[in-house]
Parts: structure tokens; sequence; C-alpha cells
């Protein structure tokens, strides 16, 4: 394994004209882990991902890829053969067949004939003769993300590699990556899918309007509690309630708090302020906090609520 992480990256900016859409981001992604990257839409992951990949450059901020300065060009041939990138849809020829591009990418990467195996763990085989533009946006999806990944790089960005891409392909999807991970290789990977970044990733990030807002494993993002009151509180009593327990409230049907803390210190702080309000017969569920539901309070609208 390698002593070094696979991406540090410091005080990261960039800017479109005058509009900063990087603001000082800084985070690391350790060698042989899954790092998944979210944010809303426009929250600036691509634009992230893709000055760590070399593809576009940083204002200012200082990105370092498997142990090597990303703006040195003394580095860029290494990284080349070492970083594997798949851009947001995919950025593939349109009129070749997808067995075509996967054997010429195989060969630039010195493994001829290699596609051939990757195309089966990727259920392309049959679709190998097919014209990339023919193809479904889900199986386009598939083959960019064998052109990233059939060089074997030590690590790989993949920009929202399962938009588009069905259900059962998406398990496929999941497994195939678990696999890379197990040979050692690194992965940073921005979704939508909280699923997907809570079966696969060994450490998140947030970003949100430029700017980190989380960083943690799933288990520290999610650590925490939601409570759903069965009953037909007042706007104003719910508020007074959550104040009462160190609660904030979510948005919803039923009145319902989040509240950072173990569900059995939840029931003993709530339980107390419901008896002493005389609503000691209100029924409670009581739920771990999901990683949609951090994502959601964190981001955007819902920053602070
Ligand atoms: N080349 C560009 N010129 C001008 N503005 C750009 C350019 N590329 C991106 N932007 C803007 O920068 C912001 C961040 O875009 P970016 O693609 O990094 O976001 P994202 O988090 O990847 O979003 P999504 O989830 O929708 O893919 C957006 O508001 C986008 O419109």
């Amino acid at each position: 394994m390698s002593p070094h992480p696979a991406l540090v990256v410091s005080s990261l900016t960039k800017a479109y004209r005058s509009r900063r859409v990087v603001d000082d981001v800084s985070f690391s992604a350790a060698a042989g882990e899954i790092t998944a990257v979210l944010g809303p839409n426009g929250a600036g992951k691509t634009t992230t991902i893709e000055c760590c990949a070399g593809l576009r450059t940083p204002d200012s901020g200082h990105i370092e890829v498997l142990g090597l300065d990303r703006a040195a060009r003394a580095n860029a041939a290494e990284l080349r053969s070492r970083v594997g990138v798949m851009v947001q849809e995919g950025g593939l020829p349109q009129a070749p067949t997808a067995g075509a591009v996967l054997a010429h990418v195989a060969k630039l990467h010195g493994r001829p004939g290699a596609h051939v195996a990757l195309a089966e763990s990727l259920g392309l085989t049959d679709r190998l003769a097919t014209a990339v533009r023919r193809l479904s946006g889900g199986e386009r999806q598939r083959v960019a993300v064998g052109c990233a990944m059939i060089g074997e790089p030590d690590l790989l960005f993949l920009d929202e590699p399962s938009s588009g891409v069905d259900p059962h392909s998406r398990r496929d999807l999941w497994q195939l990556l678990a696999g890379v991970r197990d040979r050692g290789a690194s992965i940073v990977v921005t979704t939508h899918f909280m699923d997907e970044a809570e079966h696969l990733a060994d450490r998140i990030v947030v970003i949100d309007e430029g700017r980190i807002v989380a960083n943690g494993t799933v288990a520290e993002l999610t650590a925490g509690t939601l409570v759903t009151l069965d009953a037909d509180l007042e706007g104003d009593v719910v508020a007074e309630l959550a104040a009462a327990v160190g609660a904030t409230t979510v948005a919803g049907a039923r009145p319902t708090l989040e509240i950072a803390a173990s569900q059995a210190e939840v029931l003993h702080r709530l339980t107390g302020a419901l008896m002493e309000r005389g609503f000691g017969r209100v029924a409670l569920e009581v739920r771990p906090r999901s990683l949609e539901n951090v994502f959601l309070s964190i981001t955007r609208t819902g920053a602070g609520a």
C-alpha cells in the first residue's frame, strides 16, 4: 500500500469569470479507500474533480495526487499512466463501436485484450459490436467506466458513473468498484445516490456552494437520531419542544425532530419533556439518521435547520 494519501487537496479555489465555484476546498482521500464527493447540482464537485484529474487549472491551492504535485509538468506522464478518469457523461467518441473504443484504450495502456474480461464484468459483452451513439445511456456510462479502469490505475476519478444506470447494473458497478479497492487502488467518486455513497464509500466529503460542509465516515456523519411524533401538534409547540431537548425540526408531514445523540439519550430527554407538557400519550417513532437526512439538513436551504 502506498505511504501517501491518494489525494490531498489544499485550499483549492476556482472561479469562472468572477464567480467563485470552488472556494478554499481542502480534503484528502486515503490510499486504498473509496471517497465519495456529494453535493447539490452546481455545488462544484465536477470542477473540483476535474482540477484534481488535471483537466482544469485551479486558480489557487495545491493538489497532490499519489504523493506527486499535480501542477508539476515533470509529474504529468507518470500521473497519466497511474490515474484513470471518467468525466461526467462519459466523454466517449460516438461513431466507433463500444468494443473498438475499449480495445483501443486497452492497447494504449499496454493491456491488449484486457477489454474482453472487463466488458464481461460490466455486462457489455453483447453490446461490443454496437456503435457508442446507439448504446443506451446506461450502457454508455458503463463503457466510460470501463475506459477509466482498464489501465488498472492506482487512483480512479469517476464523475457520476451510475447516472442513468439501472438498479441491477448499479449493483454490478458497486461490486466492480469494491473489487478495484480490494486490489489496493483508490477511488474518488461523485454521486447523487445516497444509497450508493452509504454502500460504497469509506469516507464522504460533502460540498455545497463551493465549500466543504461535511467530511467523515458514514457512521460519523449519520451519528444522531430522528424522532417522529405521532400527534397533531402546533408548529410553535414542536419548536418549543425541540429547543427544550436540543433538537432541530425536520420538514415533513408529521412533526419530526433531529437530535445529535443516541436513541437512548434522545428517549430519555424527550419523554421527560413530553410528560412535563402533558403529552404523555404521544407515540414516538425513533430511528437513526440516514445519509440523506444529513445531506438535506446541511446543504442549501437546509443549512443549519
Ligand atoms: N466552464 C464553465 N464556465 C462557466 N461556469 C461553469 C463552467 N463549468 C461549470 N460552471 C458552473 O460552476 C458551477 C459548479 O459546476 P460543477 O459542474 O462543478 O458542479 P457539480 O457540483 O458537479 O454539479 P452537478 O451535480 O449538477 O453535476 C455551476 O454553477 C456551473 O454552472
